[in-house]
């Protein structure tokens, strides 16, 4: 047996690589729901970007424990493989799944935001520097943030979170219970990170917590220097409010596609302003991180968001859209006007596609139709030679397309090329996978399949794996947006 290597074995734990959508999934950031999400109230809600208010207990129990036990068991197996049963008995009270109880599974693939930042809060230095900046941003007395320093770090690390202190009675400021949403909270260009710069004030403490993980963690020490964070246009605090916001950098993890390791696909949107897009853009071409990007303005409204709300990538041949933002779509909406009026009257008008290339400056290439661009990339970057698959939205029946966009049925993780996770509530879309040859399954039954022996996660193929989601798409996201990828293998 070779000698255990000990450098080795934390190079591979601290992996830190991203160029694809779809190969194999070995390592990623998420945040189980805290118990700031359950102090949403229903008039917060919307500032708060949830669109209701969610019963946390059936969120967690009945929905993300699914989630996470998906998750270890296709990247971390022998945390869970023929454990479920004790895990889920009501008698350890779900203690598996809560960050900082001593039971609590600490997987370093499916490594939980919350377990990091405890980590970090015991270094005294950026332990002080963090809660003062945290203080700061949330307006509090300095006896709360004096009360916070004296906490130990996994109580203060649960607080900082949730906003409410240990005894759990006093909320000493917002929670931030977008923070499930760990893919917004940053980007992985192969070797790289770039933070998020969020375009709404509720996420801007996710964004201030994750930037002193990515800089202190010993985790991401391997990749520190390469974390790259951009700034606003100078002098951005001279403009005058109106003028700001064409020189304004904000950008979620959402609007962010590494398609293939030459190529980053991103999104003008809701959250991610031009400005951003144009200097994300020298930024990869000047550190030479991929030789394309392709930009995709999508229209700005809260049903769309990020690109990632509108289609995903599900196989080097396959993805999940939707039709009205499709070609069909389009040119259905497009065929009664003439074409300059089109381009006043119809949303969908906003859609526009460029590529540059960072041999050819100047050269812009445009693309009319989000397939176009879509088949280019199957097809020019990840070699597909046959026809590539489109799967729409609610099967492209009016109007489940865009009730199902709505409940996120665009928004897939892989985990393995071919092997998504989407919510159940979109039945018709599933219908549509199931058309192009796909399996459909539950998650529970999926695991219990596992459980008994009667399938192993490798086996899988081509399969749609449904989670329960009546709480989680209140919240508006699917399961990319609950994930952020450290480390993603090539397609096989
Ligand atoms: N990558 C995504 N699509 N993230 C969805 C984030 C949802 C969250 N409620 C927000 O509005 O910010």
């Amino acid at each position: 047996m070779p000698a255990y290597d000990q450098e080795q074995e934390t190079a591979i734990c601290n992996k830190v690589m991203v160029s694809h959508e779809v190969g194999r999934l070995r390592r990623l950031l998420v945040h189980s729901p805290d118990s700031g999400l359950g102090k949403v109230t229903p008039s917060k809600a919307q500032d708060w970007l949830f669109e209701d208010i969610v019963h946390l207990d059936t969120m967690r129990r009945d929905e993300y424990d699914y989630f996470t036990k998906l998750l270890l068991y296709f990247l971390d197996p022998d945390r869970v493989a023929g454990k479920l049963a004790a895990i889920d008995d009501p008698i350890n009270r779900r203690n598996f799944y809560k960050p900082g109880h001593p039971q609590f599974h600490g997987s370093d693939r499916v490594v939980e935001i919350q377990q990091l930042l405890t980590e970090l809060l015991q270094d005294e230095v950026v332990r002080t520097k963090l809660v003062a900046s945290i203080c700061a941003v949330e307006n509090v007395s300095y006896s709360v943030q004096e009360a916070l320093l004296m906490m130990d770090a996994t109580l203060l690390g649960r607080t900082l979170i949730s906003g409410t202190t240990p005894d759990d009675k006093r909320m000493i400021f917002a929670p931030i219970p977008n923070l499930i949403f760990a893919r917004d909270v940053g980007i992985v260009i192969n070797d790289h990170i770039l933070l998020n710069k969020p375009a709404r004030q509720a996420r801007m403490r996710e964004a201030l917590i994750m930037k002193y993980i990515f800089f202190n963690h010993p985790y991401f020490e391997s990749c520190r220097r390469r974390v790259i964070e951009l700034a606003d246009s100078k002098h951005h605090f001279l403009h005058h409010d109106k003028d700001v916001d064409y020189k304004h950098v904000t950008l979620e993890g959402g609007d962010f596609m590494m398609v293939a390791p030459n190529h980053l696909v991103v999104g003008i949107s809701e959250r991610t302003t031009a400005y951003a897009v144009n200097q994300v853009i020298k930024a990869v071409f000047d550190r030479e991180l991929v030789d394309k990007v392709s930009v995709i303005r999508i229209p700005k409204k809260r049903d769309y968001m990020h690109i990632d709300t509108v289609f995903t990538q599900v196989r080097r041949d396959c993805w999940v859209l939707l039709g009205s933002l499709s070609k069909r779509g389009v040119e259905l909406e497009t065929r009664e006007f003439y074409r300059t009026l089109a381009e006043e009257a119809l949303p969908n008008h906003e859609l526009k596609i460029w590529q540059f290339e960072r041999e050819k400056e100047g050269k812009t290439k445009e693309f009319a139709y989000l397939e176009d661009l879509l088949t280019d990339i199957s097809q020019n970057d990840l070699g597909v030679e046959g026809e590539v698959a489109f799967v729409y939205s609610g099967n492209n029946e009016y109007p489940f397309g865009d009730r199902e966009q709505w409940t996120d049925s665009c928004n897939l993780l892989a985990l393995r090329e071919g092997v998504v996770v989407g919510y159940d509530r979109n039945d018709k879309t599933a219908e549509a996978f199931r058309n192009v040859g796909f399996d459909v399954i539950d998650a529970a039954e999926l695991l219990h399949h596992f459980e008994i022996g009667m399938l192993t996660p490798d086996a899988v193929t081509n399969t749609l794996i449904m989670l329960p989601s009546a709480e989680l798409s209140r919240a508006r996201g699917g399961s990319r947006c609950m994930s952020m990828p450290l480390w993603r293998e090539a397609p096989e």
